[in-house]
């Protein structure tokens, strides 16, 4: 029987031991808890902690008319992971790309997940190999959550992230700042252990929604350890009232990007020469900056710019400055498209030359025609 699989949900962060993996599990229960049929998929190659925190290790997989069968934690949630494929779960895995790319296919392709409403994937830390495997296998992701911690450093690695998932249009679901702050177990004073600015100033920054924070809690800790996940393990406790909070947007239908729900003012930016889209983004002499309405789909206003002299990262800061958040061109080097993603700038390449005005129309009623990135270098 064919897999069909309604939501796939990949859970990432941009650096170990964030807590992704607890997130992960405590998501997949809790989704499962509401009635749902849903399947939890470790792809964690190097560190795969699934079977630990469910205390599924040591189970034998089998397999059914060459579809490997899901373990079952429960009744009804369906669990895969690479460590059920290890003799020794000690053994460490050295295995070059294309072979973490096949085993993360068999996974995906090799297991009779049958109807799922969602399949939770637990991807490696960071924004490597696998985790681009695992986008290119599962073809279609319906959301991303990243974890993260709170303190400043972390900001770099959810930008990576972030980053990531615009590049590959994934949509993000929203960031989880784990371990956000101690609660005191005998006076229930919350500290805040790690400075910085935290998960929801990071989602501001970034415009991804906020899903939540999970307080440092060494029940989490001890839930894990005792192959309970703390969802159901102390369900009344106010950490799993957390994640219950953090997990119930994700429940309904995958939030957009805050950005993509702006629809009230827009500023979209075209490279221009002799008055046309330029297919030779890094040279063009002039910029159209079209300001639309998005809901009633009609062009506001429209000027015409000289832009700053062409360094790497200029023209991003200086189109932000401007409160641009499309780009539309012909032909743009990844270098180019990952400065704007880090400035939170949309971009789409391969569109034809054309004037502004036809190409934003065409943008607003859905009907831009985008060919190759034809100057990509
Ligand atoms: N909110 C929390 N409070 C206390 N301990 C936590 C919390 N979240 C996670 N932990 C603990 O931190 C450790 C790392 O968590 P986890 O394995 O979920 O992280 P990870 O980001 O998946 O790590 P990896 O990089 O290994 O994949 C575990 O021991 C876990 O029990």
């Amino acid at each position: 029987m064919a897999n069909r699989i309604g939501r796939r949900i990949l859970v990432m962060s941009g650096k170990g031991g964030v807590g992704k993996s607890s997130i992960a599990v405590n998501l997949a229960v809790w989704l499962s808890g509401q009635g749902r049929r849903v399947g939890l998929l470790d792809i964690d190659i190097h560190g795969p902690s699934v079977p630990k925190l469910l205390r599924l290790e040591g189970t034998r997989l089998t397999a059914y008319d060459e579809k490997i069968e899901p373990v079952l934690y429960g009744d009804s949630l369906k669990v895969m992971s690479i460590a059920f494929m290890l003799s020794n779960p000690n053994e460490a895995v050295i295995w070059r790309g294309p072979m973490k790319h096949n085993m993360i296919q068999q996974f995906c392709d090799g297991v009779a997940w049958g109807d799922l409403d969602d399949l939770v994937v637990d991807c490696p830390p960071g924004t490597g190999d696998e985790a681009l495997s695992a986008v290119q296998v599962l073809g279609t992701v319906d959301g991303v959550v990243i974890v993260t911690t709170p303190q400043d450093l972390a900001v770099v690695d959810v930008r990576k992230c972030v980053t990531f998932c615009k590049q590959l249009s994934l949509p993000v679901l929203g960031i989880v700042e784990n371990m956000s702050g101690f609660v005191c177990p005998h006076c229930g004073k919350r500290t805040d252990i790690f400075p910085g600015a935290g998960g929801e100033q990071i989602a501001e920054d970034f415009r991804v929604p906020f899903l939540g924070g999970v307080p440092m809690d060494p029940t989490v800790a001890q839930s894990g350890d005792a192959g309970k996940p703390l969802i159901t393990f102390e369900k009344d406790s106010p950490t799993a009232q957390a994640f219950a909070h953090v997990f119930q947007p994700l429940l309904g239908e995958p939030k957009q990007d805050t950005k993509q729900k702006e629809t009230s003012n827009m500023k979209i930016a075209i490279p221009l020469a002799d008055g046309k889209l330029t297919a030779h983004f890094g040279h063009c002499g002039q910029f159209a900056i079209v300001d639309v309405d998005p809901q009633s789909k009609t062009i506001r206003s429209q000027m015409v710019l000289d832009p700053p002299p062409h360094e790497p990262g200029v023209l991003p800061a200086w189109l932000a400055e401007k409160g641009v958040s499309l780009v539309i061109a012909g032909g743009m080097g990844q270098r180019a498209q990952m400065l704007f993603a880090d400035k939170n700038i949309e971009v789409i390449v391969g569109a034809p030359v054309d004037t502004p005005e036809a190409l934003v129309s065409d943008y607003l009623a859905g009907a831009l025609q985008t060919g190759d990135n034809v100057c990509d270098h």
